[in-house]
């Protein structure tokens, strides 16, 4: 069988098909002409298995999907106090663009607006840092997060600069008041710069999935930020990451997240997954028209908002094998990931009869179920014999789908 996972990824962007509400940015020349029908999902889950659809691999600029990394990276190069004495983490309420500081200290409120951004791309390093070392310091941290080298689109850099006057506007009104010291011409630069690495979704998934992980890259294992930088900055999307947004996207999706003017977004669930959206027609407030609805749909089917209390023990599976017969033992909750992690055993599996125990088992979530059941109804419509044993009535009235139910043990 093959994991049905994609398959919902792609019936989520095929009802999004028709959406043509929206618009590519238009204040990027060259984003102003990217193909508009674009889309594609991934998630990486926090063990480090990734499933996409669509356009996976299309690659679009990073844009203000780079602030949250930015911000991390500053906070490594100077420490959580030297950050916060010149950057915020409150919600603004405004637009990403626009002029604005706290009243008394003069800080940008928080790094997700580019006054923010800005500000913690100039603390990227050290004091005596060179324009180049910056824009290295940032790609290569979200190379090691994605997990191959990204480069940075030369073509779109530029033409941002173009049009840059009002990010240099930001920067001079920060050198006012002393936030931060660098030309503003180059901060801004290399700031645009940082927003032109090329990524598609799959890199984002992974590089949220990171986060997610508090830090861990759950592919390679490195440790590339501490959990508290991770938790940092996961905390710091929730409050400001969808700019004016912010409180009615963390209500409704409940998923911290950050959005790009390419048409990326991402979002992350502690200890659960990173997911990520492209799509480049925009609303008003810049955010991915498609991105912000397949974000409201994964989140509903999915149970994925932070805020609901329903998550219990850590969940997982285990493997059992006598070479002809194998047995899949889950425990604690089901939920989202051990249910990926069972349905990639099943896809790899090759046994005449496959048991299912959840003898061990306490919860299974609304998604846990589907996907335990989907898994099942694959494996039979293989020819494998399936087998359940469930005396303890978690998965009730177990349908695979045509009325047909899995041997009883
Ligand atoms: N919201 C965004 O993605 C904005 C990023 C863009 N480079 C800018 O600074 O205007």
């Amino acid at each position: 069988m093959k994991t049905p996972i994609p398959d919902y990824l792609e019936e989520v962007l095929a009802e999004l098909r028709d959406v043509d509400d929206g618009a590519t940015a238009d204040y990027i020349p060259e984003l102003a002409s990217a193909d508009p029908d674009r889309s594609a999902l991934a998630i990486t889950s926090a063990d480090g298995s990734t499933y996409s659809a669509g356009d996976a691999e299309v690659a679009f600029t990073i844009q203000s999907i780079s602030k949250p990394f930015a911000y991390a990276a500053a906070i490594m190069d100077r420490g959580l106090d030297g950050v916060l004495e010149v950057v915020g983490v409150e919600p603004s309420g405004e637009a990403f663009d626009e002029l604005s500081l706290e009243g008394e200290t003069h800080r940008p409120k928080n790094p997700m607006i580019n006054a923010g951004a800005i500000t913690a791309h100039a603390l990227l390093v050290g004091p005596t840092t060179t324009a180049a070392d910056r824009v290295e310091r940032i790609r290569s941290l979200c190379s090691r997060l994605a997990g191959r080298e990204l480069a940075v689109d030369e073509r779109v850099a530029a033409s941002e600069l173009e049009t840059a006057d009002r990010n240099l506007a930001i920067a001079h009104m920060l050198r006012t008041y002393g936030i931060v010291d660098d030309p503003a011409h180059e901060l801004v630069e290399g700031y645009v710069r940082q927003c032109a690495l090329l990524v598609t979704v799959e890199d984002l998934s992974m590089m949220a999935a990171t986060l997610a992980a508090g830090g861990v890259q759950p592919r390679t294992g490195e440790q590339l930020m501490p959990p508290e930088v991770a938790r940092q900055v996961m905390a710091v999307m929730a409050a400001a990451g969808m700019y004016d947004a912010a409180g009615d996207w963390l209500t409704r999706v409940g998923i911290p997240a950050k959005s790009g003017v390419a048409g990326g977004m991402v979002g992350v669930l502690p200890d659960r997954a990173g997911i990520s959206a492209f799509s480049p027609r925009l609303d008003a407030r810049g955010n991915s028209v498609r991105g912000r609805m397949a974000f409201e749909r994964l989140s509903a089917d999915m149970g994925m908002h932070l805020f609901a209390a329903d998550r219990g023990l850590p969940d997982r599976v285990e493997l059992d094998d006598d070479g002809t017969a194998a047995t899949l033992v889950l425990r604690g909750t089901v939920e989202f990931t051990a249910a990926a992690q069972l349905l990639d055993l099943m896809a790899t599996l090759r046994r005449d009869t496959v048991l299912l125990d959840v003898s061990r088992v306490h919860t299974v979530s609304d998604v846990g179920r589907r996907m335990t059941l989907e898994g099942l109804r694959r494996l039979r419509l293989d020819g494998v014999r399936v087998q359940l044993h469930d005396p303890g009535e978690v998965l009730p009235d177990p349908d695979l789908g045509d009325g047909g139910r899995p041997e009883r043990r």
